[in-house]
């Protein structure tokens, strides 16, 4: 039957379906040594079984007069047309609606992600206004709902693997929590978070969630994480599945807000920059990927804080590891940034045979060199710069006082960048990427005001914390989860 007649939703944006009927979006890894996957296993497999990533064999294309006609529409809306491609027909198209509507719905702005004025040309894209107060509810709230679908259709249970450096694990442990089919473990570096950020993980009352503290870095979570994906036996005993940007369907829902911000500032017959406070390279991945699904986007500028690896390679293109330091933006405090791996098998037209050579030396020197095309690609289409700790700081007072927003500070990383490229004719969106709340100690320390945490998280401060401290080992950390996990072998 055609689907347009059974579902008034489909006829709402059929034209955005049309221009992309017949491409049926199938994902590749970016070391090409994993089987290609449709929309529900890649949703369920995070990590690659070569080690690589999933990403779109292509990209679904959008036209200037199918964008244009989402002018007005709400954000629940443009997220349904910009992700039914991705889901290829996997998900019914009510039943994608359905989510959406129950995901956004949990956000505390009516528009979402609003946009807010701060100069003649400059605009902040506040992406707090969920749970957690931070981007990762965009993207996560979504994703729980995708893979307790996944797994009703399947009757599958999964056991969720995260690392985080702060923002993921809260976001994923609100979304994931007293969810039936998953039990959720959550690395994040012990001492290493802030005071709120610990909280929104250590408190949870679900038992199907489990925050572990481990002696280490962000890095070393992430790598925990992904040696358990690659330990094959462990993996389909425990039936891993992830929820950190290695996850496609991460950056499939932050594509969103490139798409709904632009149209707001006259895209996309205009074209518009965005700034990103970037770590692991997943949020601005995704107005990459929003780029070449076809809305005009000038530049993409990368900022990042005194954790310069990424600002230093796009400079000198060398990928070189140096250590990581604690900063006051610590959600930030990441020297792998994942998602690099997704762009290098972009910028090396989609050679996995490259990009295993770069992760090869990556593993075994720290470092690897990008091919100077590759890097020519590269600089065509991002800018990038760091920002020290004074400057962070600096900016958070000067923008209060010269605009009165308050940021928190990884958004003032992005503000302090964004202020600092050439005057450009497109409007520069900045990513806010946590609410100032989170951070109540750097805010205060930089401009003097504590922002006090909104009412739906009073109290969190004074709840018990549950929490185990372990290793940067994999077989603590696998021995744990495997005798805490409902799955069993
Ligand atoms: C508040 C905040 N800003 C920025 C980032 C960096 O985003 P990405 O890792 O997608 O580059 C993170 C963590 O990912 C974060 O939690
Ligand atoms: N900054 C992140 C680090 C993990 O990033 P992800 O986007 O891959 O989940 C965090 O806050 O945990």
């Amino acid at each position: 039957m055609d689907n347009r007649r059974r579902n008034p939703l489909i006829g709402l944006f059929s034209h955005a379906i049309d221009s992309n009927r017949g491409r049926q979006v199938r994902y590749v890894s970016t070391r090409g040594e994993a089987p290609e996957l449709g929309f529900l296993d890649v949703l369920l497999t995070g990590l690659a079984r070569d080690g690589g990533l999933y990403i779109p064999r292509e990209w679904p294309q959008f036209s200037k007069k199918e964008i244009r006609s989402w002018r007005g529409k709400t954000y629940q809306d443009i997220a349904f047309a910009v992700l039914t491609p991705f889901v290829n027909g996997e998900i019914e198209a009510d039943e994608l609606k359905r989510m959406i509507d129950e995901a956004y719905a949990t956000f505390r702005h009516p528009a979402v992600a609003p946009l807010v004025q701060t100069g003649a040309n400059s605009y902040i894209l506040e992406l707090f206004h969920g749970t957690t107060l931070a981007f990762k509810d965009v993207a996560m709230q979504l994703l729980a709902r995708l893979m307790d679908h996944a797994l009703a259709v399947r009757n599958q249970r999964a056991t969720i693997v995260g690392a985080t450096s702060g923002d993921t694990g809260g976001a994923a442990i609100d979304a994931f929590g007293g969810r039936d089919r998953t039990d959720i473990f959550i690395l994040f570096p012990h001492g290493k978070v802030s005071p709120v950020q610990q909280r929104q993980m250590t408190t949870s009352e679900h038992k199907n969630v489990h925050a572990i503290a481990v002696n280490g870095t962000f890095d070393d979570c992430q790598d925990l994480v992904k040696a358990m994906f690659n330990d094959i036996k462990f993996r389909d005993r425990m039936q891993l599945a992830g929820v950190n940007s290695i996850n496609w369907a991460r950056i499939m829902a932050q594509i969103v807000y490139y798409f709904t911000s632009a149209i707001s500032l006259g895209g996309p017959d205009r074209k518009i920059s965005f700034t990103v406070p970037t770590g692991n390279f997943g949020d601005i991945f995704a107005g990459y990927a929003a780029k070449r699904m076809g809305l005009p986007i000038s530049r993409l500028v990368v900022a990042t804080n005194e954790n310069d690896i990424l600002a230093r390679t796009l400079k000198t293109g060398r990928y070189e590891m140096k250590g990581v330091k604690a900063t006051t933006s610590p959600s930030m405090d990441i020297q792998i940034s994942s998602n690099f791996e997704r762009l290098l098998f972009e910028v090396y037209d989609r050679d996995p045979a490259k990009v295993r050579s770069a992760m090869d030396g990556l593993k075994q020197s720290g470092a690897f060199e990008i091919e100077k095309k590759a890097l020519a690609a590269i600089a065509k289409d991002f800018r990038a710069d760091r920002v020290s700790e004074a400057q962070v700081a600096k900016t958070i007072k000067n923008t209060l006082a010269e605009t009165g927003y308050l940021l928190d500070p990884h958004s003032a990383i992005g503000v302090f960048v964004a202020n600092k490229q050439e005057k450009p004719k497109a409007p520069m969106v900045t990513l806010a990427t946590a609410h100032p709340a989170k951070f109540p100690l750097a805010v205060e320390s930089a401009c003097g005001i504590a922002p006090a945490l909104p009412s739906w998280l009073t109290g969190l401060m004074q709840r018990e914390e549950r929490f185990e401290v372990l290793d940067a080992d994999i077989k603590t950390v696998e021995a744990f989860i495997a005798q805490n996990a409902r799955i069993k072998s």
